[in-house]
């Protein structure tokens, strides 16, 4: 059930999170109940492309900026067709959007879409919480969902993980579709399609492209079967370690050019044979530093991730497909942020060139994949 909810005067909500900690706020958007894994994203703005981004299903996100909802929703920045969080919590939601853009509050497009969420909660030191304790489950409950301390502790306790969580399908397309490209057609690519944000593919028809997105269950046959310059890997949600590698396996066996981003990362990772593991609290917001090591310069960056490749920093390693090294690391922690392969046509990043939100400082990426693809034309 959903219900209109509206500043202080809405429903009483409680967050609680799977180690007993409480928060006690307002609903925010529809009241009910919902579960997920607790994050923090530190991002100012973009909040509407933080929402409908697919890799934050299953995932309750915590915003640290005070205030959110400013701008309103609009008609263009969604990332996908829907909202993906699986619940919103705000400390101080804003009571009149104001932007040119502006058609709907957040709050009344959460509500229509049956997001729960909460405000009026001490985000800051939630999010405190979450970075000593580690990234953990969570519920959020108003309305008639709520109930004692002890019944609702055992409820998050009954939520899934996100370790060991396989969750691209349920979130990319079944069908496969065409982004043409944006003006002279130069490239076609193959998409797999394991939670792509819409303006991936955009990047990529801007530079001549026509992206065939697939779903992310497509065969090598199918792949191959819209003759690609180049194959792409998609951002996603879940554990990276539930995938199926063989079509990457088959791209890397004929060498076609191969770039990824995000999950895309973590899968090209395993399948050159490193490990992935999940970072105590991950990495979400629009302002992260990193470093391609290829170049040494410094780009800040969009992230959104919970797992991370684990490889070397300090050596070139062999894999089954040649040499490979760390191209990417994130400054603030060490965290490998890309991969790159030196005897083929491969590469990928962990966070988020397409930049939406973000800075549009690792723009440069997508031009390395079109030099890859007219390399190997040559
Ligand atoms: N944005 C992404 O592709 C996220 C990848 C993976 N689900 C993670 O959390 O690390």
């Amino acid at each position: 059930m959903t219900t209109s909810t509206r500043g202080a005067a809405a429903a009483p909500a409680v967050l609680v999170l799977e180690d007993g900690r409480t928060f006690r706020g307002r609903a925010y958007g529809a009241v009910g109940e919902t579960f997920g894994e607790a994050v923090f994203n530190t991002g100012m703005t973009g909040y509407q492309e933080t929402l409908t981004d697919p890799s934050y299903h299953r995932q309750v996100v915590v915003m640290t900026a005070p205030h959110v909802g400013n701008t309103g929703v609009n008609d263009e920045d969604d990332e996908s067709k829907k909202i993906w969080v699986a619940g919103y919590v705000v400390r101080d939601p804003a009571r009149i959007p104001s932007n040119w853009r502006s058609r709907r509050t957040l709050d009344d497009e959460l509500e229509s879409q049956g997001v729960v969420g909460i405000s009026g909660i001490d985000t800051r030191a939630l999010t405190r919480h979450l970075r000593e304790r580690g990234a953990m489950r969570v519920g959020i409950f108003s309305g008639d969902a709520l109930a004692d301390e002890a019944t609702l502790l055992a409820r998050v306790l009954e939520a899934p993980e996100m370790k060991g969580a396989d969750l691209s399908a349920e979130v990319a397309t079944t069908e496969a579709y065409v982004v043409p490209a944006i003006g002279e057609k130069k490239f076609t690519v193959a998409a797999l399609d394991l939670g792509i944000k819409g303006m991936t593919p955009h990047r990529m028809a801007e530079r001549g492209i026509e992206v065939h997105v697939l779903p992310g269950t497509a065969t090598a046959e199918e792949v191959y079967s819209v003759a690609p310059d180049g194959v792409f890997l998609s951002n996603g949600p879940g554990d990276p370690a539930t995938a199926d590698l063989t079509v990457i396996r088959a791209v890397l066996e004929r060498g076609t050019p191969l770039f990824g981003i995000c999950f895309g990362n973590q899968l090209l990772g395993r399948a050159l044979g490193f490990g992935t593991y999940k970072l105590k609290y991950g990495h979400r917001g629009i302002n992260q530093p990193v470093q391609d090591r290829t170049t040494g310069k410094v780009e800040v960056t969009a992230h959104n991730h919970g797992f991370a490749v684990e490889a070397p920093l300090d050596k070139v390693s062999d894999t089954p497909y040649g040499r490979a090294e760390v191209s990417h690391v994130c400054l603030n922690d060490n965290v490998v942020e890309g991969l790159q392969l030196l005897d083929q046509p491969a590469f990928s990043v962990q966070y988020h060139p397409e930049a939406a939100a973000g800075p549009h400082d690792a723009a440069y990426l997508f031009d390395r994949f079109v030099a890859l693809m007219e390399a190997e034309r040559a």
